[in-house]
């Protein structure tokens, strides 16, 4: 049973097939009052206006009932975050001058009754860039009825939001329950898209266009796991491709459709204020679905192509060693095989590896690492490289360190866990694509291959040609970096010196099929008699992103587990001669404090 009354349709005493009646959309404000223009099929729940474009899918009960126990509980558990600072709404303040209301209508185009719907007001505040108290608009952020930040906006273009406050979406309270929702990147567009549709499924980025969307983690589960279609209605520039891109990655290409606006205009508003609210109701009507996967001609990756031929190819992400920067960097959507003798340390080195990548290019981590459970023991490891210290009470560690490294952590790495027993390829997989989604995973680590369960009926070498094909899908899909590590099968000693020889690609256990399907294939060498760790680079398979048959030296560090840079030398004790590390690069700062000053501590 759907229920058209609550929309303000009147059905006409039918209660099935398809009908004509009048839109509650559009109907008071046409010159043809009484005109039939929407369609209603009863039976689906659908409605269509000819007219004004007006869409509107009314759930049957089973479906309400689904819509509202999600509410439900997403206001039972909805547990504000404590660490961020709370303004308070002063609702005496919610005058506004005549000059701002015909800003809004006149020069904006934007309907004059959202200035009340969306409690938009108007203060004296002090402006950064101005540096002077200046009037602003101000767009007030509320999370159900608590205000969780402002955007303070002024005539001269200036804005501020409010310091130490969470940023979320603006208008977020818009999309809880419902099936669709547009995503703007700025409050302006999203109020022109009201204006131009009725519509109120319309939130906006908080902070513009960039692609790090930690704002939005809270409220993947709570607010768009439901989404049948998402609507990105952000800017046509550069900066706009790059989020647009990002949100795709997260929400899902499959539920995502793009929305382009008429010639000259780059966003909702300009294109409202220059062809008027229906041309910008079709935008929306006509929004662009994502490309078939799969497929792909000169024309779908156009914007990319024009960038590589002006700017040729750039090289990966840099880690900060310089001495591997020079060899090797990374790029997302790659798969990374790390190999090695037992103990030689590629856990060791995987764990600074993407702990760089992290610090410096904002890649967060997620591992499937059994072997470093629990979980706790692998954070403390980790901290330790962070902090540049053993992670435990002691001189220059403080209260304060402690929460903010527990902090960061939580903030940045996630395992999965691997239950009862072995999990597989697939599980995991799974599990990272939520990761990907719901906290923007960039880099998943799978530490070591042979705790992978294999699928019963395959042979060891299909097994491992799937896994690798999953991981380099998944890699390229997610547009993450995947780091597989992998054991060699048994090296035998040099018989002359006695000494074990480096492993290579080939040396891993079970297939050359390694080599052949990785992007970059990293072999660590420890060798304690020099007290020297080598890092071989045995493949990179773009030559842009660095050259194969390379290799960087480092002195580990036991305290900090930190990898130091060095060169291979003489070194001269009082026992002697013999070759070790030279010219070593120590590096003991705290990189947290660094990451924190730079303002990227958690984003
Ligand atoms: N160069 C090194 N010098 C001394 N100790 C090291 C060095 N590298 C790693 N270690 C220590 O050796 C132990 C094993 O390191 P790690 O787990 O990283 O090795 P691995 O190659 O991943 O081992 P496995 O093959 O068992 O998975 C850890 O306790 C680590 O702190």
């Amino acid at each position: 049973m759907f229920d058209f009354r609550k929309h303000n349709i009147n059905t006409r005493g039918r209660s099935s097939g398809k009908i004509k009646t009048t839109c509650p959309q559009c109907n008071d404000t046409r010159g043809h009052k009484g005109d039939r223009s929407l369609s209603v099929d009863l039976d689906k729940g659908l409605c269509y206006c000819h007219h004004c474009g007006y869409t509107l899918h009314i759930p049957d009960d089973a479906e309400e009932r689904r819509r509202q126990e999600r509410i439900d509980r997403y206001r039972k558990s909805v547990l504000l975050p404590s660490h961020f600072r709370r303004p308070v709404f002063n609702a005496s303040k919610t005058g506004r001058s005549e000059a701002l209301e015909r800003y809004w209508t006149e020069e904006r185009c934007l309907r004059q009754e959202l200035l009340d719907e969306l409690r938009i007001t108007e203060q004296r505040e002090w402006m950064p860039q101005s540096e002077k108290e200046e009037n602003c608009l101000c767009f007030n952020y509320f999370e159900g009825d608590t205000l969780v930040n402002t955007k303070f906006r002024s005539g001269q273009k200036h804005f501020k939001m409010v310091k130490d406050a969470e940023l979320i979406p603006y208008n977020i309270n818009g999309i809880l329950g419902t099936r669709q929702a547009v995503i703007t990147e700025g409050e302006f567009d999203a109020c022109a898209l009201m204006t131009a549709t009725g519509r109120r499924d319309i939130i906006s980025v908080p902070a513009g266009a960039q692609s790090n969307l930690t704002w939005i983690d809270r409220f993947v589960e709570s607010h768009f796991e439901d989404k049948e279609t998402v609507y990105i209605a952000v800017d046509e520039d550069a900066a706009g491709e790059v989020l647009r891109r990002e949100l795709v990655r997260r929400l899902g290409a499959e539920c995502c459709k793009i929305v382009r606006y008429g010639a000259g205009c780059k966003d909702s508003n300009e294109h409202l204020i220059r062809y008027g609210a229906d041309s910008l109701a079709i935008c929306l009507q006509q929004a662009e679905e994502i490309p078939i996967e799969g497929v792909a001609t000169a024309d779908d990756c156009s914007e990319q192509l024009r960038a590589l031929y002006e700017n040729g190819l750039q090289g990966g992400a840099e880690t900060g060693w310089e001495n591997l920067d020079a060899h090797c960097t990374f790029e997302l959507g790659r798969l990374v095989v790390i190999t090695g003798r037992p103990g030689d340390g590629k856990s060791e080195f995987t764990d600074e590896l993407v702990l760089r990548l992290r610090l410096r290019h904002g890649w967060k981590t997620a591992y499937y690492s059994p072997e470093n459970l629990p979980v706790e023991y692998h954070l403390k490891k980790i901290a330790d490289k962070l902090l540049g210290r053993n992670f435990a009470p002691g001189y220059g560690m403080t209260e304060e360190l402690y929460d903010q490294a527990r902090q960061w952590l939580a903030a940045n790495v996630t395992h999965i866990l691997p239950g009862d027993g072995a999990y597989r390829i697939d599980d995991i997989l799974l599990k990272a694509r939520q990761l990907v989604r719901r906290r923007g995973v960039r880099t998943l680590v799978i530490d070591p291959m042979n705790r992978l369960e294999q699928d019963s009926g395959m042979t060891e070498r299909d097994f491992i040609r799937s896994v690798l094909n999953k991981l380099c899908r998944f890699a390229q899909r997610n547009r993450c970096l995947v780091i597989l590590v992998a054991h060699p099968r048994k090296v035998n000693r040099n018989e002359a010196t006695g000494e074990l020889r480096r492993v290579e690609m080939n040396d891993i256990n079970g297939s050359a099929d390694f080599g052949n399907m990785t992007d970059y294939c990293i072999d660590v060498d420890r060798n304690d008699k020099k007290q020297i760790v080598t890092i071989y680079i045995d493949k990179v398979r773009f030559k842009h992103l660095g050259s194969a048959g390379t290799c960087a030296k480092f002195v580990y560090n036991f305290i900090s587990g930190r990898y130091f840079p060095c060169e291979e030398g003489i070194v001269h004790t009082p026992d002697g001669d013999s070759p070790g590390p030279v010219d070593t690069r120590f590096d003991n700062a705290n990189w947290l404090k660094n990451n924190e000053e730079q303002g990227c501590l958690f984003h």
